[in-house]
């Protein structure tokens, strides 16, 4: 437990012209009433409030002219001739109060003090202690996407986000993307990183992969490491990444925050949350493709996103139609999934318990990672592939995924995989193999409620460290040969299905979906990197179920 810390300041204060004993102290800000009587007031407000100095956003003084008082921003507020009378100075407290639904507001709190030092005082001491809170940004480098989801990027990010930073006296310098591939390209190499304590994305998932495209490059390159070979192992990347969503799907920020609120997230930025993500690496013969960090999806998702792309005026509801559209269409894919199990670690893809902030799942299997990449240097050993043993599937998939966290999202709360982790240096590989629309529909459906979608005969998930897929179509000659003997018997059901396409199952190609942009090839070849990113978030916050023995109010 942690020790209540030492008092920096105690005083009486008023707060709408009733009286609190107020104290400060190293961690927490508390108010609490003056209680005249004893007896319980079933009515009165409540008595005892107290706020985390490391949620505090900013102290601000209220001065006063004229009967009004002004605030620091500029504005005006009257005041009553009472109020006046009794009390010279105002200060006021912004700090984060939790509502429904993990969201954050900024509440405010006013305390008037009898006289004008001691409210000098109280402000400065505030600043002080905000202060020693290094974690917070100071400047921040902006990018907006002002065609992601329902085209208000630019209106979420000036009028909810910048007034508050502004409060929080973090500096930004705002770009506002001129086409696709505006805010990678300039981080890649035009950004002067060193002036920025993060860089701040105002868009969807796919502008958040430009993001990480941008950044993980360009620390590759300044580190002197190779991108395209698919056993370095990359450089972590120092700036932090906040998302203010403002896209279509949005699953990276509400699996990171759970929720898709822009409020929340700016202020998630602002106190300076940090939360450690993995990223997936994707590579086609030893030539880089792209990164990933939610989901790499053959088959099903792969086309709902090219079909999608064509109904991109829709907005965010083209995923819905594609989604039917691809349904209906019901293809199915051959091809050979090979991957590494992921050894050593805690945890499975069917686990019960969910990946929450502060998760020791992500913290055992990350301090594990890098233990072994240490004795790997040692052993001059940079392949990771004397991790274990491969393991190789062929088959028919109407989906092949790959969720290297839940992909939680407001379609699916659970997510595709809703057991994952978001910094365990893993991947959960969910193969969905050929199976009736029926089956599909029972799979598809079981993601928006409570029932296990791994649960049936023709899903197997997998917690993998590395995996390659090769589509049948690629395949050599040998390798299709070995398929022949290995499974004649299904192979003249294939060719029965090819040469009757009205059984309903229709061999097919397709292409993948890397969190939202279709890749180029299909033989692929993916491996993730534990924690090589930092966002402004937390984790999901547990609602407390028990009361908290050193939040002072509850003592
Ligand atoms: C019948 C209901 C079935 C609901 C199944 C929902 C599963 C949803 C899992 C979503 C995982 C999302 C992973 C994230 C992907 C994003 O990176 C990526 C890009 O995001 P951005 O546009 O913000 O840039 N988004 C996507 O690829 C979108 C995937 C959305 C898939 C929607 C699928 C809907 C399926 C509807 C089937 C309907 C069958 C109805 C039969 C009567
Ligand atoms: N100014 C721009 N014009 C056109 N496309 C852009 C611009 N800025 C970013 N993009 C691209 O828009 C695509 C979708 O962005 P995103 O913010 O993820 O929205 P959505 O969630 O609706 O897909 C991304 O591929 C991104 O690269
Ligand atoms: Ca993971």
């Amino acid at each position: 437990m942690e020790r209540p810390s030492r008092l920096v300041l105690l005083s009486e204060l008023r707060v709408r012209n009733t009286t609190y004993d107020v104290s400060l102290s190293r961690s927490q800000l508390t108010w609490k009433r003056r209680v005249s009587s004893p007896v319980y007031h079933p009515f009165r407000p409540s008595v005892c409030h107290s706020v985390s100095v490391s949620e505090i956003i900013s102290v601000r003084e209220e001065e006063e002219e004229n009967g009004s008082r002004r605030r620091e921003d500029g504005s005006w507020k009257k005041i009553k001739e009472r109020e006046e009378k009794d009390c010279r100075q105002a200060f006021t407290v912004l700090y984060v109060e939790r509502c429904r639904q993990h969201r954050w507001r900024c509440a405010e709190v006013t305390f008037t003090c009898s006289d004008g030092p001691l409210c000098q005082h109280w402000i400065s001491s505030i600043r002080e202690q905000l202060a020693t809170i290094s974690s917070r940004p100071k400047h921040l480098l902006v990018y907006i996407n002002p065609y992601g989801g329902k085209r208000q990027g630019k209106r979420i990010y000036e009028q909810k986000v910048a007034p508050l930073f502004a409060q929080a006296g973090v500096s930004t310098h705002v770009i506002v993307t001129e086409y696709a591939n505006h805010a990678r390209d300039h981080l890649k190499t035009e950004a002067e990183l060193k002036k920025f304590d993060g860089v701040v994305c105002v868009g969807g998932d796919g502008m958040f992969s430009e993001i990480i495209h941008g950044l993980i490059w360009r620390t590759q390159i300044d580190n002197g490491v190779d991108p395209n070979c698919p056993d370095e192992t990359l450089s972590g990347c120092s700036l932090r990444i906040g998302i203010i969503p403002a896209g279509s799907t949005d699953c990276i920020c509400f699996a990171t925050v759970g929720t898709n609120d822009p409020v929340t997230s700016a202020l998630h930025i602002i106190v300076g949350d940090s939360q450690p993500m993995d990223v997936c690496s994707v590579h086609h013969n030893n030539t880089f493709l792209r990164y990933s960090v939610s989901l790499l999806g053959y088959g099903f998702y792969g086309d709902v996103l090219t079909d999608s792309e064509r109904k991109r005026w829709m907005g965010p509801a083209r995923y819905d139609l594609s989604g039917l559209k691809m349904f209906l269409t019901h293809h199915y894919y051959e091809g050979t999934v090979s991957y590494l199990p992921a050894r050593g670690i805690i945890g499975t893809p069917r686990d019960a318990a969910r990946c929450r902030s502060g998760c020791v799942v992500c913290q055992h299997n990350g301090q594990l990672h890098s233990e072994r990449a240490e004795s790997y240097e040692m052993d001059d050993m940079s392949n990771c592939e004397s991790d274990g043993e491969w393991r190789t599937i062929r088959g028919k998939f109407l989906a092949i995924n790959a969720a290297s966290m839940s992909c939680a999202c407001p379609r699916s709360p659970k997510g595709l995989s809703p057991a994952a982790h978001l910094a365990d240096g893993t991947t959960d590989l969910i193969l969905v193999r050929k199976c009736s629309r029926f089956d599909f529909l029972r799979h598809l459906l079981r993601h928006t409620s409570k029932d296990d979608q791994f649960d049936l005969t023709f899903v197997e998930v997998h917690r993998v460290r590395r995996f390659r897929f090769m589509p049948r179509h690629c395949q050599s000659d040998s390798e299709l040969e070995l398929d022949l003997q290995e499974n004649s018997k299904h192979q003249i059901f294939s060719q029965i299905c090819r040469d009757h396409p009205a059984c309903g199952c229709a061999p097919a190609y397709s292409s993948w979906n890397c969190d939202g942009e279709i890749l180029t090839h299909t033989a692929i070849d993916v491996r993730v990197h534990c924690q090589l990113i930092n966002l402004f978030a937390r984790g999901i916050e547990e609602p407390p179920v028990f009361e908290d023995l050193t939040n002072p109010c509850a003592i």
